[in-house]
């Protein structure tokens, strides 16, 4: 599908989308807990229903009652020895551990960029655990036979802070004495602290020592039979929402919790810095346009900024720079090469040099044919920074927005953005 935007104001409210970081979580946990587990504010991108799938193969029931997603669990058992985690890096390294606590081989798969994406990890710490692990090279697919079995290990987490997610959802539900996971060089350091936080919300026990060491201690028996979960507003996408509010127009965003430990609320910081006219409340943030100024902003913890810091800097006078590229070679695309490929189509220098993206802002943004190169964060940022350029910007293969907010154009349209969407017939 093309999307085309035109330039446009935009003006009024909208409520953040569901955090797939938050919903996916959810339904690692509740496949977990023995008993049901109602998750309220579900959300339905394409990572979360491919989490939902997930956790069905390995034995939980699911259904829709009115707004809530139930879902019933005995634990992990699987109903299916192929499992597909669809194009989520979360899913597969998340869900890896854990399906590995099955006994039986289990082929696991997954579509799109996730196949060019890196699990080499799996290779080197899942035999540590009783896991005879096979992969394609490194690569999936990968074919594990468990059970896993709990003991003291030490992984680099430098690359992604999602393996680490995965052990800690496996060993809280497996350990039988406490057990630590040391951490060597971990990144993406917030999402940890998001996985503890729902963790704990199910019950579980662990102790985090400075991010060096993870002590995990067995679960007692007294969770509840029902345990109530609600899935955040989503920081990451809303942060598409607030740049477009600094760049085209007053909005108010609604649905976001303030304390939230999510990474990408860091987004506020840049907003502030770049001198954004903002005022956040507990329970909205109030946005609109004003002079913007280049700033200077750390994105290593918070690697999924980049798309809408790269949207904001093109339009703050000055050279933005933006620590942290080296975190994105294993997205969904190469992401310092692709925002300074579709950017550079729209008029906007971007400079890479090491772990710094350097961008050129101030001096217009050209309307240009861009392409999302099938990245969910690329298509967003183009159509925000689309939003006050001067002239059309369409963006091809705009449909890799439904990976985590498939309601981001109807979103941008009730807020008044011009957004012409044109299927394109395959040939
Ligand atoms: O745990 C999560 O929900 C995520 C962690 C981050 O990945 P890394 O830890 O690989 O940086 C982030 O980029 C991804 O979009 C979601
Ligand atoms: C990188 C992302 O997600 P994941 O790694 O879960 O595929 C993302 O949402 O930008």
């Amino acid at each position: 599908m093309n999307v085309t935007i035109q330039p446009s104001s935009i003006t009024g409210s909208i409520v953040a989308a569901a955090s797939k970081s938050s919903m996916q979580r959810a339904c690692a946990a509740a496949l977990l807990h023995k008993g049901t587990t109602i998750i309220h504010n579900p959300g339905h991108s394409n990572d979360d229903n491919a989490a939902i799938d997930v956790i069905q193969q390995m034995g939980a029931k699911t259904s829709l009652v009115g707004e809530e997603l139930h879902v019933t669990s005995n634990g992990v058992n699987a109903e299916n020895e192929r499992i597909n985690c669809g194009e989520s890096g979360l899913g597969i390294r998340m869900f890896a551990p854990i399906i590995s606590m099955n006994k039986v081989p289990i082929t696991i798969n997954g579509e799109g960029s996730l196949l060019k994406r890196p699990m080499d990890f799996f290779d080197e710490v899942l035999p540590d655990l009783g896991i005879q692990v096979k992969s394609n090279d490194g690569k999936l697919p990968l074919v594990v036979k468990g059970p896993l079995q709990t003991k003291e290990i030490t992984i680099d987490g430098s690359l992604s802070s999602q393996f680490l997610t995965g052990l800690l959802f496996a060993y809280a539900a497996s350990v039988t004495e406490p057990t630590t996971i040391n951490v060597t060089n971990l990144k993406s350091k917030p999402y940890i602290d998001l996985t503890l936080k729902v963790l704990a919300h199910f019950g579980y026990k662990i102790e985090n020592k400075n991010y060096e060491q993870f002590i995990i201690t067995p679960s007692s028996n007294s969770q509840p039979t029902t345990i109530n979960y609600t899935v955040e507003g989503d920081w990451s996408g809303a942060a598409f929402l607030l740049v477009a509010g600094a760049i085209a127009g007053k909005i108010t965003v609604k649905g976001l919790d303030v304390f939230s430990t999510q990474a990408d609320k860091a987004i506020l910081q840049a907003l502030t810095d770049c001198g954004a006219s903002m005022s956040i409340e507990e329970s909205q943030i109030e946005i609109g346009p004003a002079a913007l100024k280049a700033f200077h902003f750390d994105a290593t913890e918070c690697p999924d900024l980049f798309p809408p810091l790269v949207a904001l800097a093109s339009y703050c006078a000055g050279k933005t720079v933006i620590e942290g590229a080296n975190r994105l070679t294993h997205k969904e695309s190469n992401r310092a090469l692709t925002l300074q490929e579709e950017f550079g189509k729209m008029g906007i220098q971007i400079d890479l040099q090491d772990d710094l993206m350097i961008v050129h802002g101030g001096g217009g943004v050209r309307g240009a044919v861009v392409h999302s190169h099938h990245d969910h964060r690329i298509a967003m940022a183009c159509a925000v920074a689309g939003l006050k350029a001067t002239g059309e910007t369409t963006i091809e293969v705009a449909e890799a927005i439904n990976k985590s907010y498939p309601d981001f154009y109807e979103h941008i349209k009730k807020l008044g953005a011009v957004v012409l969407e044109a299927e394109v017939s395959k040939k």
